[in-house]
């Protein structure tokens, strides 16, 4: 409530200004300051996170602590640090000791004054839409001119009404909203092509129209979902929009120039009014739809909201109580009014949280979201409801694929293939994510969606920027635009013969912290943190990819699915069952990715959950009540673990080492330890983690341009052969947890050990085989794979023929 109540204010206080790069961030980090103060302490805040590493702005208030009493028990902070507490010193005696750390610093590392590589937060992207609408497959509607923002897409499952098709309805509930914020945003449409060109998408005759059909419903109302902004700081001096030209409104060049970040965003208040439209999915449910109308629209539209209804523009059903945007400072005037005014016939269940199974490609509906929130307040009435608009067809707004040369093919995830390709007009190397559809019966992933979605709406430098959605020629797929990245970290490591060196390791968790930083700023948990999913340029910049994962959270926290992050990576709250969490599970993700980093190798490598909290207990201790209030009421506290007394830690992090182990100094431990702390709310948060004082002794970061590259050339190729590698075993096992978790069944996964690949047979044909593969057997499978194994990031699902 405070939080919404500072966004609030915040918002009500940059009104009317021009925005500029520090106001959403500024904005944001205010509003989720209480929360991060509730849970870790207060500490100074108000520097500027996202200037790359300009150290002199932590003022992190270390605890001190002394690390050498830190191997008795997990709980991170028992321990006393011999090192100075730099929060409480000034600013001056930070900078003076940087100048003396300059002299010493290692090749590469950071100069004192961060300056290093500081990523432009420029804007790319921007809107303004004029498209025809396609009606009936073939014919044109008069060109509307509009003005639009990318969409925030919300779910909701309250009306029950089930039309058996994709369609869309108008809202007839409209309330307040948010009052505008100072953003005043020109937009032309992403890539817009002219009418003619636009039948380079368009369905050619009417059998293609026929066999489009289907796939046209969908991806309309997806694509209208995920209109997609350009910035006017991405247009040229004459307001052209780059690449689609024709239809763009030429700018006044005194149009200020936002950034694409959570206060042009579907979180925040806006200058484009937010319009629910109601969308019945082939399975009945009922999704909401959240476009953004232009702002001369937004002064007589109306939204209605669900009291119920999470953060601003959040998928709605996930059911994040009391939670809202961050820049949302109406939020909780529309909540809270919303909720008096909605029908009487919406129950409980319609808040249930739709935590899809990422990994079966269905929705599943989690019942522990079912609880209502308490929120009462109201402020303000609803208006008289308005039916908004909804003719706008962003089909042919989205470019095609076809303008993209393939090149080869980098991955394949979960849910999507990754390509690297060319963009033909302007010869860029991009990645092409295509999005599977293959599962997805029921129509588009939400898992995609909601990586589409939030992807948009961020722009951080540490978080892989995607720049378009394309579709395929035949119209039945998907692809995001993103930038190109040279490796994911997970293969980059598995090439290197030496593990990172400290300061290397510090200038990547610097980047990850800030990424993660920026991320629970927005309130948005990532939830599938791991090396695979951080990607690293030959720049040396690192950048989070993966959102398929990621949600919102709110606060107070809601019940989700535990059944999230990769097993290795995964907090003990979630593998204990614990359905209450919060941005501590990313934390203690990037614990164990520190930890990986260090050491080459993960540190946790569970094969089952239980093993994975055998694993964790083993180095760490086994928690108990003292270090860890309610653990033991955890669900999965029931079994017998080993009980070990001691952490362990340390042993595995020397500060010195004669055997060849990782080395990291007190200050490092320190870190590593608040971010294994197994008390969520004692974790490490990410804005304290950055304020470590790890970051500020020698040797200090290594600058980006001095981190080890390697040739750009052949990466793909390399990055498929570290996949049959190096499997993760771990993903059926998810799929087969969430499975069974929403299906009851007793779905079985079949864990087969490298040495045991030859006894893989016909028994296992419809079974999906986990291959656990040691590093060096890998070649003379290969081969095995292409012809009867489909691998896929990790996962080697036995197709049948041995
Ligand atoms: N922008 C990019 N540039 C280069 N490679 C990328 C990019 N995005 C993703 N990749 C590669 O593709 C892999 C899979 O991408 P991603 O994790 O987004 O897909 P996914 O289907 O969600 O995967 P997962 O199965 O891990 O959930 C990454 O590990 C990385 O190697």
């Amino acid at each position: 409530m405070a939080a919404g109540r500072h966004g609030s204010h915040k918002n009500n206080e940059y009104r009317g200004r021009k925005t500029d790069l520090e106001l959403p961030k500024k904005e944001v980090g205010y509003a989720k300051g209480d929360h991060d103060r509730f849970r870790n302490g207060d500490w100074d805040y108000g520097q500027s996170q996202f200037h790359d590493r300009d150290m002199r702005d932590y003022t992190g208030r270390v605890r001190q602590k002394d690390i050498k009493k830190m191997e008795v028990i997990n709980g991170g902070y028992c321990s006393t640090s011999s090192h100075s507490d730099s929060g409480s010193s000034g600013g001056g005696r930070r900078m003076s000791e940087f100048a003396v750390w300059a002299m010493d610093r290692e090749p590469g590392e950071l100069s004192s004054d961060g300056s290093d590589g500081a990523i432009d937060l420029e804007s790319r992207i921007n809107i303004e839409s004029e498209v025809k609408k396609l009606q009936n497959g073939n014919q044109s509607l008069p060109v509307q001119n509009k003005k639009r923002k990318f969409s925030p897409i919300v779910w909701n499952r309250d009306d029950r009404e089930l039309s058996g098709a994709f369609e869309i309805r108008n809202v007839s509930d409209i309330t307040n909203l948010p009052s505008p914020p100072p953003v005043v945003k020109s937009y032309c449409q992403s890539s817009i092509p002219s009418p003619d060109e636009a039948v380079q998408v368009s369905p050619k005759d009417d059998s293609e129209v026929q066999n489009s059909k289907a796939s046209l419903h969908k991806i309309d109302l997806v694509l209208d979902v995920l209109e997609v902004p350009i910035e006017t700081s991405s247009l040229s001096p004459k307001g052209e929009c780059p690449g689609g030209d024709q239809g763009a409104e030429a700018l006044d060049a005194n149009d200020f120039e936002p950034t694409r970040t959570i206060i042009s965003s579907r979180w925040a208040n806006n200058v484009d009014s937010p319009v629910d439209e109601d969308v019945i999915s082939d399975n009945g449910d009922m999704l909401k739809w959240k476009t953004w109308r232009s702002g001369s629209e937004s002064a007589v539209v109306r939204e209605h909201r669900k009291s119920t209804s999470p953060e601003v523009g959040e998928v709605r059903g996930e059911g994040s109580n009391g939670a809202r945007g961050r820049s949302s400072g109406s939020d909780e005037c529309v909540r809270s009014s919303s909720r008096d005014s909605y029908p009487n016939n919406v129950d409980k269940n319609d808040y249930m949280e739709i935590d899809e199974d990422r990994n079966n490609g269905s929705t599943s509906v989690s019942q522990s979201d079912m609880e209502s929130e308490d929120e009462h307040s109201s402020c303000g009435t609803p208006e008289a409801a308005l039916a908004p608009e909804r003719s706008v067809n962003m089909l042919q707004g989205c470019r095609s694929v076809d303008e993209f040369e393939r090149l080869n093919k980098i991955n394949e995830g979960t849910y999507g293939i990754v390509y690297r390709a060319r963009d033909k007009k302007t010869g860029e190397i991009v990645a092409l994510k295509k999005v599977k559809m293959e599962k997805e019966r029921e129509g588009f992933p939400l898992t995609s969606l909601r990586e589409i979605n939030i992807l948009l709406s961020f722009q951080h430098p540490s978080a892989v920027d995607v720049k378009e959605v394309v579709v395929g020629s035949n119209l039945d797929s998907i692809f995001m635009v993103m930038e190109y990245m040279d490796h994911d970290l997970k293969g980059f490591m598995e090439t290197m013969k030496q593990p990172f060196s400290q300061s290397e390791v510090k200038c990547l968790m610097l980047q990850l912290l800030e990424g993660v930083k920026y991320l629970h700023d927005n309130w948005v948990l990532h939830r599938d943190l791991k090396t695979s999913n951080l990607l690293l340029n030959n720049r040396g910049e690192l950048k989070i990819c993966d959102f398929g994962l990621a949600r919102q959270y709110g606060s107070p926290l809601k019940p989700y699915t535990h059944l999230v992050v990769t097993l290795w990576y995964r907090a003990p709250e979630l593998l204990l069952g614990a359905k209450q969490y919060s941005t501590a599970i990313d934390m203690w993700s990037v614990g164990c990715i520190m930890a990986e980093l260090l050491s080459k190798e993960p540190l946790f490598n569970g094969k089952t959950e239980f093993d994975q909290l055998d694993k964790i207990f083993r180095i760490l201790g086994t928690p108990n009540e003292t270090i860890w209030p309610g653990f033991s009421r955890l669900p999965g506290v029931k079994v017998n673990f080993v009980k070990n007394q001691y952490n362990q830690l340390r042993r595995k992090f020397p500060a010195t080492s004669f055997t060849g182990s990782p080395v990291v100094s007190d200050a490092g431990f320190d870190l590593l330890n608040k971010l294994l702390t197994y008390d969520p709310d004692k974790r490490i948060t990410a804005e304290a983690a950055l304020k470590h004082e790890w970051f500020r002794e020698v040797p200090l970061p290594k600058s980006k341009e001095f981190m080890p590259t390697f040739p750009a050339q052949h990466v793909q190729d390399r990055r498929i052969r570290r996949v049959m590698k190096s499997p993760d075993p771990l993903k059926e096992q998810r799929r087969k947890e969430l499975q069974q978790e929403e299906l009851g069944t007793g779905a079985q996964t079949n864990v087969v050990e490298a040495p045991l690949m030859s006894k893989v047979d016909k028994h296992f044909e419809s079974d999906v085989v986990q291959v656990v593969l040691p590093l060096g057997v890998c070649c003379s499978l290969e081969c095995g794979f292409d012809t009867s194994c489909m691998a896929s990031d990790g996962d080697v699902k036995w197709r049948g023929d041995s």
